[in-house]
């Protein structure tokens, strides 16, 4: 499922205002969530709202690798029949994760504590990325791995026949890693403790206690001290799963920049740790009203009205990046829009990403026209204002699926159209991308 097969290029050109309703596919994270936590329960845990994008659907088969038996039923509509904690079967195949650093990182998480091993790779952009951040931590479970050279897949994970509990204090903000050491102790005795001097995105700490795990979170000096008690019985769930607010990003980005928009995208999750570019985007002057405030599938969300905006760049508060780490793609393509310049700290994790974001992001806004600086930590956009950006540019988005929508977005009001070499990364997290664009009346075509 690695294979991108041919590259599809497609280009986004000026058009009229848009208008409609985006309801944007199901919440990424929250996804491959559902059918891991269901893989480790015992009984049938029922899935609506599942994402069916690339990523998600290479953990589904992963979970079928590990002897979960995970059905589609319906659009969006799975089911999994879990094996229960450390009921994990070894493999008879390579686990291929395509594009997903979420995925591979959770699954080496999850097998880490039983005495089974496999093999994982991925695709050329995943090849590259460090798995260290997860085998360091997981090695202290007893776990040992053994991968190309910098900790690259494909590598092979040999789980502990006798894992011990952990406490760990994670390196970098990531939610990933994070997940993977929780995951872990599911299947080690006693308790297993992350502390987390930022916060990131907690579905996987609200997901184990909706499935019945025993998760307590304390403030502390040194961070958040999430402490998992080991060995519990999952039990089966029913997951609906709310909309994604990094796919929200691109419509909502797209009718603020694009004169006379307005749109409505319902369902968008506002958990803090996911909603820091809706933050941003108010503080640069967008137009975004919350209505209809609620809970759905355990997570706080809205339906966003959005209309367009005169924008103005700002110092993106560096302590916010976790929650909109993302969206930064398609918010330096905002900025490029903005009147003055928007200043974005603290985001060397973007150059891990599926690819180096603030590299791919400063070259293609180049050669669209827009004067960028970067250095290790820091993307800073100098903002041409609407109608400034020439665009007339094709950019090179190097699998990576928020690249290509980034762009695709900023074409939208470019003096000239903007082509990307290649879109086909984008069914990785957001298959109906280009229908729903095209239906909100953007013009986006495949060359
Ligand atoms: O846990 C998750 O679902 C994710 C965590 C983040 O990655 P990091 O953990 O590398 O920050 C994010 O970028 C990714 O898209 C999804
Ligand atoms: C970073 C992302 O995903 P992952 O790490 O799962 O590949 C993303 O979707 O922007």
């Amino acid at each position: 499922m690695s294979a991108h097969g041919s590259p599809i290029r497609m280009t986004s050109r000026k058009g009229g205002p848009l208008s409609g309703v985006a309801a944007v596919p199901g919440d990424k994270s929250i996804s491959h969530r559902a059918l891991i936590l269901g893989a480790l329960s015992v009984g049938t845990t029922r899935i609506t709202g599942l994402l069916e994008g690339q990523d998600v659907l290479d953990t589904a088969r992963a979970m079928q690798a590990f002897g979960a038996t995970v059905t589609r039923t319906g659009p969006g509509a799975w089911t999994v029949e879990g094996v229960g904690v450390g009921g994990f079967a070894e493999p008879a195949e390579v686990i291929d994760c395509g594009n997903s650093g979420t995925g591979v990182r959770l699954i080496m998480g999850c097998m880490a504590t039983s005495p089974i091993s496999a093999t994982f790779t991925g695709d050329a952009s995943l090849r590259k990325r460090p798995m260290g951040r997860v085998t360091d931590p997981l090695a202290l479970f007893g776990a040992r791995s053994y991968g190309r050279a910098g900790g690259r897949l494909p590598m092979t994970l040999v789980g502990a026949a006798e894992p011990v509990p952990v406490t760990y204090t994670t390196p970098m903000a990531s939610a990933q890693v994070k997940s993977a050491v929780l995951l872990a102790g599911l299947n080690a005795p006693g308790q297993t403790v992350v502390i987390e001097k930022t916060p990131t995105r907690d579905h996987t700490e609200r997901m184990l206690r909706g499935f019945g795990a025993e998760v307590t979170v304390e403030a502390t000096p040194e961070g958040n001290r999430i402490t998992l008690t080991g060995q519990p019985e999952l039990r089966a769930q029913e997951v609906a799963v709310p909309r994604d607010p990094s796919s929200a990003a691109f419509p909502v980005c797209a009718a603020l920049l694009v004169p006379g928009s307005d749109i409505l995208v319902p369902g968008v999750s506002q958990n803090p740790t996911r909603n820091g570019l809706f933050l941003t985007l108010r503080e640069m002057g967008a137009d975004i009203e919350f209505l209809n405030e609620r809970e759905e599938g355990g997570e706080p969300v809205a339906d966003l009205r959005v209309r367009h905006s005169a924008l103005t760049g700002i110092a993106v508060p560096p302590e916010r990046a976790a929650a909109q780490i993302d969206e930064y793609p398609v918010l330096a393509a905002l900025a490029a829009c903005a009147s003055g310049t928007t200043v974005m700290r603290g985001v060397h994790e973007l150059r891990v990403k599926e690819s180096d974001r603030i590299a791919a992001m400063a070259r293609g806004l180049e050669a669209c026209g827009v004067r960028v600086e970067e250095d290790e930590d820091t993307l800073i956009v100098h903002g041409l204002g609407p109608d400034g950006v020439p665009g007339g540019a094709t950019v090179a988005t190097h699998i990576d699926h928020r690249i290509a929508m980034s762009f695709l977005v900023l074409g939208l009001v470019s003096q000239q159209p903007i082509s990307v070499d290649d879109g086909s990364p984008i069914a990785t997290s957001f298959p109906v991308f280009e229908d729903l664009m095209r239906q909100l009346g953007a013009s986006i075509t495949r060359d």
